[in-house]
């Protein structure tokens, strides 16, 4: 005998641990039905078994977790990559959450090479070839996509079954297609001139002005009017300031579906606790929602809006979006259509007034362009000029450091010669593509919007287009790319024809960046103040 009677209780406390760790990693449990699950649990072994027994159960289950994680019996053993991350995903996410991730995920590349183990099941690839199959139409999206609180609405960002997916996303290309975009100008027209009086009459004493209020202001505006079309929304951010807060909500919605997204089960508790980012995603379905129940009380909308084209859903399609679905589809519309290009936007306005040259190239070809004031119709074609959309590019280029996650399908993947077993989260390190030497050269760490135009740099530079994933690609690429530009295009030329724009004294660029984070939405720490003098026309340019 090598063991005792005596012993018996704890070797079956132990083998329980290990079998439940077997089970729990074959299978994905909802973290609100787990917690329920484990809190009988533990009462019903309060009530039954002795205390010892219990702790030697959850040790056995704790400790089998951890060593499969280290052993290399664990199918991404051969991945090198920091020890601790292993053990854990709540690593990545602590480390997500700081909004430094992409940093750190660029020095460990450049220690452990294109390949790297960052969770005890997710790696993180920087290669060129990887972008295609990560977001090709094989991987899909996991867990960190599920729908808020599991309701069961459809909306495009959320995960879901393929083919719900490929229908709703054609009402969604329908609404933002480039004939769609012209219904929403004059959305665009009013709200550009409402901005440039909004600048004016926010000036403080010494002609400084929070630019990044101004902007983000300016898109949440913009997309009310195109989402609901000015009917029943109280979107006027830029009339009235963001007394809600909903900037901030939005982007600590993103931060959390971010960051909590690598530990799914901890997402699906958070949305009931009363302080997390989870909280701040309920906030905004719930104003998101109510706006859209104006929109839909009002159905004689006089102009083409985004939800009409939800409405006048194609038949032949088969996808007739529920009210609830609708309500969902409107907060992805208003934060994914007014955070990202907002944060772009500041961005972009950033690097052209540290970049005097840029920006003073930029000022004279738009002068040519639009020679009268009177002439700033800004018409969406004339706006579309190889220097500007070379701006935006560079802007994109080192501003949109992502990380998105992507299920290995059965069966595996093969990148770069690399087995990825199934089940295998991967994301594209996108920050280190977008500034590899491979992809951009020269001077990959700088804005030098030239790299985008014919000739590039000179003799010898790259220029890799498609190495830039600012939208991503494949099914689950952005639709509103091409309003996006609009946006972009938009808001940059209006600013620089209107006035002359300088940092204010009190903000070095160095302390702007290196406030600049990104949690899925970029965050700036330092609100970009700027000094602004008007150039020609003024607040008395007409459209
Ligand atoms: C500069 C501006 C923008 C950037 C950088 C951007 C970026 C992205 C990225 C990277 C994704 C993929 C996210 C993921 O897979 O996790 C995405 C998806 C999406 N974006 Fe955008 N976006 C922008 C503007 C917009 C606008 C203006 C709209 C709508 C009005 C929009 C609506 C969406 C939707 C609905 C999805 C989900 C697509 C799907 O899963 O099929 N985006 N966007």
């Amino acid at each position: 005998m090598l063991w005792s009677a005596g012993e018996t209780p704890l070797l079956i406390a132990v083998f329980a641990g290990v079998a439940s760790w077997r089970t729990l990693n074959r299978f994905t449990v909802r973290g609100d039905y787990a917690l329920v699950l484990l809190s009988a649990s533990l009462v019903g072994m309060y009530l039954c078994v002795p205390l010892n027994l219990s702790i030697v159960f959850f040790t056995s289950l704790v400790l089998s977790t951890l060593a499969y994680r280290l052993s290399p019996l664990h199918p991404l053993a051969s991945y090198p990559g920091p020890v601790t991350w292993r053990f854990s995903s709540m690593v990545l996410a602590a480390i997500s959450s700081t909004g430094y991730r992409h940093l750190i995920l660029h020095e460990l590349h450049k220690k452990y090479g294109d390949f790297v183990r960052i969770g005890p099941n997710v790696l993180s690839i920087n290669s060129f070839n990887a972008a295609s199959v990560i977001y090709g139409p094989k991987l899909l999206k996991g867990d960190a996509y599920t729908s808020p609180g599991h309701t069961g609405d459809v909306a495009l960002f959320f995960k879901q079954d393929p083919s719900v997916h490929s229908k709703r996303k054609v009402l969604w290309t329908n609404a933002l297609s480039n004939s769609a975009i012209q219904g929403y100008h004059n959305a665009f027209a009013k709200r550009t001139d409402q901005l440039v009086q909004c600048i004016e009459s926010r000036l403080n004493e010494e002609g400084e002005v929070n630019l990044s209020d101004c902007i983000n202001h300016w898109t949440f505006d913009v997309m009310g009017d195109v989402m609901f079309g000015g009917a029943g929304t109280d979107l006027e951010l830029m009339r009235d300031g963001d007394p809600g807060g909903l900037v901030q909500i939005g982007k600590r919605s993103e931060a959390g579906l971010d960051s909590l997204g690598h530990i799914p089960w901890l997402l699906d508790i958070m949305w009931y606790a009363s302080e997390s980012d989870a909280v701040n995603l309920r906030r905004l379905r719930e104003v998101c929602g109510s706006m859209m129940r104006s929109r839909l009380q009002h159905k004689n909308v006089d102009k083409q809006d985004l939800t009409s084209y939800f409405l006048d859903h194609d038949i032949r399609v088969g996808d007739r979006p529920t009210p609830s679905d609708m309500e969902l589809e409107a907060l992805v519309a208003v934060q994914g259509g007014s955070d990202n290009p907002g944060s772009q936007l500041i961005m972009a306005m950033f690097l052209l007034i540290t970049n005097p040259n840029v920006l003073r190239t930029l000022q004279t070809q738009l002068d040519d362009i639009f020679p009268e004031s009177t002439q700033w119709h800004l018409d969406p074609r004339a706006l579309a000029f190889p220097y500007l959309d070379a701006v935006i590019n560079e802007t994109f280029r080192l501003s949109s450091p992502w990380l998105l996650p992507r299920v290995v399908p059965k069966g595996g993947i093969v990148i770069d010669g690399c087995v990825i077993p199934e089940d295998t989260i991967v994301a594209l390190a996108s920050y280190s593509q977008h500034i590899s030497e491979d992809n951009f050269f020269p001077d990959p760490l700088s804005f030098r919007p030239e790299r985008w135009l014919p000739g590039g740099l000179g003799p010898g530079s790259v220029l890799k287009k498609t190495a830039l994933t600012t939208f991503t690609a494949g099914p689950h690429a952005c639709p509103g790319k091409n309003f996006a530009m609009v946006q972009m295009r938009h808001l940059i030329a209006r600013l620089v024809l209107n006035f002359d724009l300088a940092l204010c004294p009190h903000l070095s660029p160095e302390e702007f960046m290196k406030g600049f984070k990104n949690i899925r939405s970029n965050i700036f720490d330092e609100p970009l103040m700027v000094t602004v003098t008007e150039r020609r026309g003024g607040k008395n340019a007409t459209w």
